[in-house]
Parts: C-alpha cells; sequence; structure tokens
C-alpha cells in the first residue's frame, strides 16, 4: 500500500530507570518499592524475597538512599531526570531539523515519573500510531531493557489499538557511541592530564543472571574494547571494574570499590581517570557511588586522586548519535 503521503507524525518514547519524586524518605521508599519488587531485576521466589524487602530493605535503606540522593540533587531535580529532560529535547530539536515528518520525542521512566504510560498517552494524544521504543541503556540487559518493554506492553494490554511498536536493544557498539566517549575521555585528559590508569566502570548485576542467558557482561566488554582501541591504549594502561552490587550474592567482578582499594596502596598507582560508559545520564550511580564514595576509597587507601569522567548527558555529539540512531530505525516509518 502506498503510504508516502500518510500525514500521521511517528513516536519516539525515550525511556531511563527513573528516580524518587524528591529526596524524602518517603518518596525514597516508594521509588525503591517499585524497583525491586520487579521480577526483572530480583528474579527470587516472592515467598522469600518479599519478607526481605518489606521487613529490612525498605525499613533501613530508603533514609541511605534519600542521603544520597540529597548529595547530588539539582535545583530541577533528579540529574538522571534533569538530563533525561535535556536529551529528550535535544533529540527532538535535531529531529524537527532533520525529517520531514513529524516525529514526537516523549520522556517515559521505568519507574517512578513521567511514567512509561504517561509517555505513551502524550504520544497517542500527538496522533502517534508508530512508536519506537529507545531505552537509554547502551548496553542490553534482561534487568533493564527487558523490564522497559515489559512495562511498555502491560500498559498496551489496556489499550483498545495499540501503535506499530520498534525496539531498540542495545547501541553498545555505535560508531558515534564509542566516538562520544572517546571524546570525552580526550577533552578529561586536556584539561586535567592523564592519569595513571583508566577505569572502564559498568553498573553490576548478579553473575546467576549471565549463567541464566543475561548477555549483558558480554555488552560491556565490547563496549570497554572499542573505546580502548578508539584511545590507542594498551591491555595495562586500563581496566574493566563493575560497581553498584547489591544484596549478598556475586555479582559480575571484578568490584570496584575493592580494585580501588587495593590500587590506592599500590605505590605505582598514584591517580586513575573513571568513566561509566552504562550511564546515558549522571545519576547516584556515578555523581555519588563513584565520584564521593570510591574516589574515598582510593584516596584514603593512599591513592592521590581519582577523576570522574562525566556521562555523555546532553553533549552535542550524544544527541546526535541518539537522533542518528532513530533516523536508522525509523527507516520505512518516515
Ligand atoms: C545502567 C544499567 C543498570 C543496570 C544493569 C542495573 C541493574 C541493577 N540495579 C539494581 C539495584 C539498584 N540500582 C539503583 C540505581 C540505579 N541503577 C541504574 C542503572 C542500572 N541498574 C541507575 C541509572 C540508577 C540510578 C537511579 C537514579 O535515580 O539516579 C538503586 C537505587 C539507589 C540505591 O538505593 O542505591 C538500586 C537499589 C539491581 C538489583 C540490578 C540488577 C539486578
Ligand atoms: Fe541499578
Ligand atoms: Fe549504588
Amino acid at each position: 500500500m502506498m503510504r508516502r503521503n500518510d500525514p500521521a507524525p511517528v513516536g519516539v518514547l525515550f525511556t531511563n530507570l527513573g528516580s524518587p519524586d524528591d529526596t524524602s524518605v518517603p518518596a525514597v521508599r516508594r521509588y525503591l518499592r517499585e524497583f525491586l519488587s520487579d521480577r526483572r531485576v530480583i528474579d527470587l521466589n516472592r515467598a522469600a524475597w518479599l519478607p526481605i524487602l518489606y521487613g529490612i530493605i525498605l525499613t533501613f535503606r530508603p533514609r541511605k538512599s534519600a542521603k544520597g540522593y540529597r548529595s547530588v540533587w539539582m535545583d530541577e531535580g533528579s540529574p538522571l531526570l534533569v538530563y533525561a529532560r535535556r536529551q529528550v529535547a535535544g533529540i527532538q530539536a535535531r529531529l524537527d531539523a532533520d525529517l520531514e515528518r513529524p516525529v514526537h520525542v516523549a520522556l517515559g521512566m521505568r519507574y517512578g515519573n513521567p511514567s512509561i504510560e504517561s509517555g505513551l498517552e502524550a504520544l497517542h494524544a500527538a496522533g502517534c500510531r508508530k512508536i519506537l521504543v529507545l531505552p537509554a541503556y547502551p548496553q542490553y540487559s534482561a534487568t533493564t531493557v527487558a523490564t522497559t518493554f515489559d512495562k511498555v506492553s502491560e500498559v498496551l494490554e489496556d489499550w483498545p489499538e495499540p501503535p506499530a511498536l520498534r525496539q531498540i536493544n542495545r547501541y553498545h557498539d555505535d560508531p558515534g557511541y564509542i566516538a562520544a566517549l572517546a571524546a570525552s575521555v580526550r577533552e578529561h585528559w586536556a584539561e586535567h592530564g592523564r592519569a595513571d590508569k583508566l577505569v572502564i566502570s559498568f553498573h553490576g548485576i548478579p553473575k546467576r543472571y549471565v549463567k541464566q542467558g543475561d548477555p549483558y557482561p558480554r555488552d560491556c566488554g565490547i563496549t570497554a574494547q572499542l573505546l580502548a582501541a578508539e584511545l590507542g591504549l594498551s591491555r595495562n594502561e586500563y581496566k574493566v571494574c563493575f560497581q553498584s552490587r547489591f544484596g549478598r550474592e556475586p555479582w559480575l567482578q571484578p568490584y570496584l570499590d575493592e580494585t580501588m582499594k587495593t590500587w590506592g596502596a599500590d605505590p605505582e598507582i598514584n591517580t586513575v581517570d573513571v568513566i561509566c560508559p552504562g550511564f546515558s545520564s549522571d545519576c547516584l550511580e556515578t555523581l555519588e557511588e563513584i565520584r564521593e564514595e570510591n574516589r574515598g576509597y582510593f584516596e584514603q587507601a593512599g591513592g592521590e586522586s581519582l577523576r570522574y569522567i562525566p556521562a555523555l548527558n546532553d553533549r552535542d555529539d550524544h544527541i546526535e548519535m541518539f537522533a542518528r540512531l532513530i533516523r536508522e530505525e525509523l527507516a520505512g516509518w518516515v
């Protein structure tokens, strides 16, 4: 059928993890309850997990996490949300300039607000009957990307006519993404000099999930290798680590915190640069966990300085990369 004159706009649902609505303990508790009730995130059977979640985690963790959020909160809100909003505005402006058919970009967070439901509804209200879902996670994991698609499907269960859907699973090896990461490292080096080591740190997941088939560490390894190659780094000039361990079971290793303690005490290693390519926006896990907590481990163990390289956030090359990825994935639709 000829569709060339079909004027209907196309939608892009840009998603990320989400943050609490504010830094109060009840808001953080509400957020953690939604997040940690997700079976893709915690796959333990409910009879075992819910007593731990409600009895221990939701009793003690909200207070600690709220303190962390307070230390990174921006005037406009959670850093993750602030950067996601800027990314959406930037991508919208680029697509408006590049494409003839109208494309609407809406933000939806997997947990908290603005929700995936509100994003899908905004696109529907704008007349979009075809929607591309773009989770802003470069590396695929069932704990992040698959649960986003699950949520989209769950929302659409109630719609009389769900839109046609496309989904982006990963962009871990996208040349524009790797080039933007490399440019951000070179700019950091130009400003601060080059540290003894570059740490490429990714959020971890339980090892058990990998045994069950989650391909996440493979994606992380490929990103790290491509970035190191682009920067011309030899094997002993960088190290891949995993951060943000949660719970008692073994997670992906080497652990960032242990590495920082060991390296801090190593007289050969005085300075480290840390980049976190798995985070498209700065957030609690970078601004607090890396720039505060792990910097503390390294420097208290005797290291001179740990310098955190900001996430790609709303850099022009990052926005341009997203816009190109979207244009490519919309082939045939626009
Ligand atoms: C970038 C990819 C991410 C993966 C993979 C991931 C897996 C994962 N996370 C938890 C538990 C927590 N993560 C928390 C925060 C958080 N996680 C990511 C990203 C990934 N998580 C981001 C971007 C953030 C920051 C959110 C923000 O508002 O800034 C938290 C909450 C904060 C805290 O209390 O420490 C938890 C808890 C698990 C269990 C998991 C895989 C199984
Ligand atoms: Fe996480
Ligand atoms: Fe953390």
